[in-house]
This record gives structure tokens, sequence and C-alpha cells, in this order.
């Protein structure tokens, strides 16, 4: 393959961009080589700048489940351009969006637009210690929550990925109120909460963690949070930033049966664009300002183009609700012949997978929380990644991310990316 471009181009962007990439996980560093710079997208496809194509399971990190270009998001962008590009002020369709949002998560009454799905989960969890009136929260080791200070302790995705669940700069005093517990341990979370007795102003959690890997939720998890937040005044904050709109259109929340206080979005909320936001029942969002004390705000909040992007990717979600059982059976295509694969070859890897998202995990422990997670054999996976890499498909560059799945992807790229694994886990295990 050839990638002399790219090359160039990341010896250059090292001289004035801090690694020469603006999201640490982009630079490869978990995988070996030097990142690829992308020229351009369409469909199930990302193009290099030196002409490589490749079919990819990223798509941006999750927000483009229809892949790239989709005709209709397309459009609604090159409308809203020749309007203006932000106002900073109120726009009709933001309602929309908000309307529409609301319909499809029902749990979510209010909404309130950010940028990014950090700015999400920050300004939820002021907002949860506002309306409490309490400083701690919950979060489970390996779940990623974006940058903000206060998550950047125990992180899964880039964090853990370049070896620093917890991060410099983040002071004593802001890592003293996040208490820690292992996914998928009730009686752990339980223990907490005894621990610190009205204390704890919100539990946070990724409903079906992503950035660890994929990792389900085990029988009763959900619910036993659900309960536990009801029995001592906590608010349940759903991070659906990656599976809001992606495994169903009310998100986890929805395929699990389980109604959290509060969710933060972003990613598919963005149709592609920087979106994120933060809703859920009325009387606690109305502690947000101006109607409430909780400050919050943002320069290009409900920027018209993001939003025109969004409305258009969650117009037609809702619109095509058969997209998620084509997802999910694209996603059972490939993961059966994952299995296959590994069946013939005598591998007992591990793999999970739900809807449009799913993981080949390095290590023959079953993987249900950060300690499993990181159990996986991460220089294999580097090895398989440009194994695959080399076949065509591009994979997030990092054994702790999900794989994700877009509508762009037919048969013949599922036999494709079938084909490439087989050929690549022969390569890097030396199976002949
Ligand atoms: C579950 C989850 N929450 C929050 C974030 C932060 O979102 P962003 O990268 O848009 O700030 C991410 C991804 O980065 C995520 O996967
Ligand atoms: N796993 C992260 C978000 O979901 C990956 C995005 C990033 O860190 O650049």
């Amino acid at each position: 393959m050839k990638i002399d471009i790219s090359k160039s181009l990341f010896e250059k962007a090292q001289q004035f961009i801090p690694g020469g990439v603006n999201s640490p996980v982009r630079a490869f560093k978990a995988v070996g080589g030097d990142p690829l710079f992308i020229k351009k997208a369409d469909g199930p496809y990302l193009y290099d700048e030196d002409g490589n194509a490749f079919i990819e399971l990223i798509n941006s990190w999750g927000p483009l489940i229809l892949g790239h270009n989709h005709p209709a998001i397309k459009e609604a962008i090159l409308k809203a351009t020749e309007l203006g590009t932000s106002f900073g002020a109120p726009t009709a369709k933001e309602i929309e969006i908000a309307d529409l949002i609301t319909q499809m998560v029902p749990s979510v009454e209010k909404v309130r637009m950010v940028n990014s799905g950090t700015e999400a989960t920050m300004s939820a969890v002021r907002l949860a210690r506002g309306y409490t009136g309490k400083d701690k929260f919950i979060k489970f080791e390996g779940n990623y929550h974006g940058h903000g200070d206060s998550f950047l302790i125990a992180a899964g995705s880039g964090a853990i990925t370049m070896g620093m669940p917890n991060s410099p700069g983040v002071t004593q005093g802001t890592a003293r109120d996040t208490l820690l517990a292992p996914h998928n341990d009730l009686k752990a979370v339980e223990e907490l909460v005894e621990a610190n007795k009205g204390e704890v102003a919100a539990i946070i959690l990724e409903p079906v963690p992503g950035n660890m890997g994929l990792i389900l939720p085990k029988k009763g998890f959900l619910e036993g949070l659900r309960k536990l937040c009801d029995r001592e005044g906590i608010i349940l904050i759903f991070d659906e930033v990656m599976t809001g709109f992606r495994l169903a259109p009310g998100g986890a929340q929805e395929v699990f049966d389980v109604t959290p206080d509060l969710t933060t979005m972003g990613k598919i909320i963005g149709g592609g664009m920087p979106v994120g936001a933060y809703g859920g029942k009325k009387e606690i969002m109305e502690f947000v300002s101006p109607t409430g004390p909780v400050y919050q705000a943002g320069t290009l909040s409900g920027n018209p183009i993001a939003m025109a992007a969004g409305y258009a990717m969650l117009k037609h979600l809702h619109d095509n609700p058969s997209i998620y059982q084509e997802l999910d059976k694209t996603g059972g295509k490939i993961v059966g012949g994952f299995k296959d694969t590994l069946q013939r070859l005598g591998l007992n890897y591990s793999m999970t997978h739900l809807g449009s998202m799913f993981s080949l995990f390095f290590t023959d422990k079953e993987v249900v929380d950060f300690e499993t997670a990181k159990s996986c054999d991460t220089q294999l996976f580097g090895k398989y990644f440009q194994a695959m890499l080399s076949r065509g498909v591009y994979l997030a560059p990092s054994q702790f991310e999900s794989f994700f799945l877009s509508t762009a992807i037919k048969d013949e790229h599922v036999q494709h990316i079938v084909q490439a694994n087989e050929d690549s886990l022969k390569e890097v295990l030396d199976i002949y």
C-alpha cells in the first residue's frame, strides 16, 4: 500500500499540531505506523491522500450511521448554508429538532443543544449537582464521557488507549468528587452509595459501553441502578452520546426499557456536524439557565447548519425504522462470519455484538468490565489492525473502541470484511 503522501503530511502536521492530530486516538500510536490522511469519503468508503480506498467500520467514531455523504443530509447542509452560517439567536430549526428528539426519546421532555458530547456530559453532571445540592457523582471504570476534568479518571477510549486513564492536570480536589465503580457490578455501586450516603448527586454511565470495546449490560444491572437512584434521590444519567439513535430510535434506554432522569447525546444527533445535547425530565431541565440557576451557554450552540444536518439525520431514522433491523442483520452476518472463522482456526477470542456495534477482543475471557477488557492482547490487536488496513478495511485504531456499522455496508462489503478478517488472523498468528 502506497502511503507516501500521508507520511509527508504527518511529518508536516507534527510541526504545527501536538502529535500531528486534533484528537489523540487518530495518531495510530496504539497500533503502530503513521496515520492516514483522509481526502474524501463516500458511502461505506474512505479515500486517503495516496488514493487508497477502505471500507470503514468507524464512521467518524459513530455519527455516520447512514454512511458518508448521504443525499438527505448533504442536501440539508447545502440548503442551510445558503441562509447563513451562524446567527447566535433562536431559529425555527432548533424547535423542530428538539420536538423530534422528545418524540424519539420519550424520557427527554426538554433538551438543550450544545456543541459536543463532552459539553453534554459536563453540563448534565453540573445540572444534577445544582438540582440535588450534592457534590459527588459515580462513574464507572472504563466508561468514557469526553474530556471534562471530572471524567478523566479511569476513563476508557483514547485515555486508556494512550495509557492515561487518569490524566495529569485534573486536580485532586476535582477527582475527590468522582466516585468510581466497576462496570456491571451493582453490589459495588450500592456499597459506594451507602459509604457516601446523602452525598451522591448522580450516577452517570454508558448504558452499553463502547469505549472499552463494546460491553453488554449484565441482566438486572441497569434496572438495579434505576431502583437505587429512586431510593436514594440520585439522578440517573445515561450517556447515550454513542448509543443514542444508533441502537434504536430511542437509544439503549429503549432497547433495555430503563428510563434515566437525564440523557446525554452527541454523534448521530449532529449528522456529522459538531453537536451534542442533554435533556430529560422537564422539572430537572427547568433548572438550567435562563429558567433556572444552573448556568450553561454556547456561542455556536444550535448552529443552523448543524441543526439542519442533525434534523435531516434524525428525521430519516425516525421515518425509516426498518434501518435498525437492517443494521442488526448486517452486524449478525459480520459477527457470524467472524465467529465461524474463529472456530475453524481454533481461536477462542471473545466477541460482543448489539445492533450496529460490535467488538473482537483479543482475549479468551468474557469481556464484561474494564478489568476483563484490559486482559486483551493490545499488541496483537495492533498487528491485526494493520493487516486489516492492508486488505482495505479501516477499523478504529484501538482495541478499546467499538466497531460501527452504517447502512452503506451491503453484502459485498460484508463478504470482503469477513474474508479480510480470516486472512488477517492467519497472517498475524502465522496460521497456514
Ligand atoms: C459515550 C461518550 N460520551 C461522551 C463522548 C464525548 O463526545 P465528544 O468527543 O463529542 O466530546 C464520547 C465520545 O467522544 C462518548 O463516546
Ligand atoms: N471513543 C471516542 C469517542 O467516542 C473516540 C473519539 C476521539 O477520542 O477522538
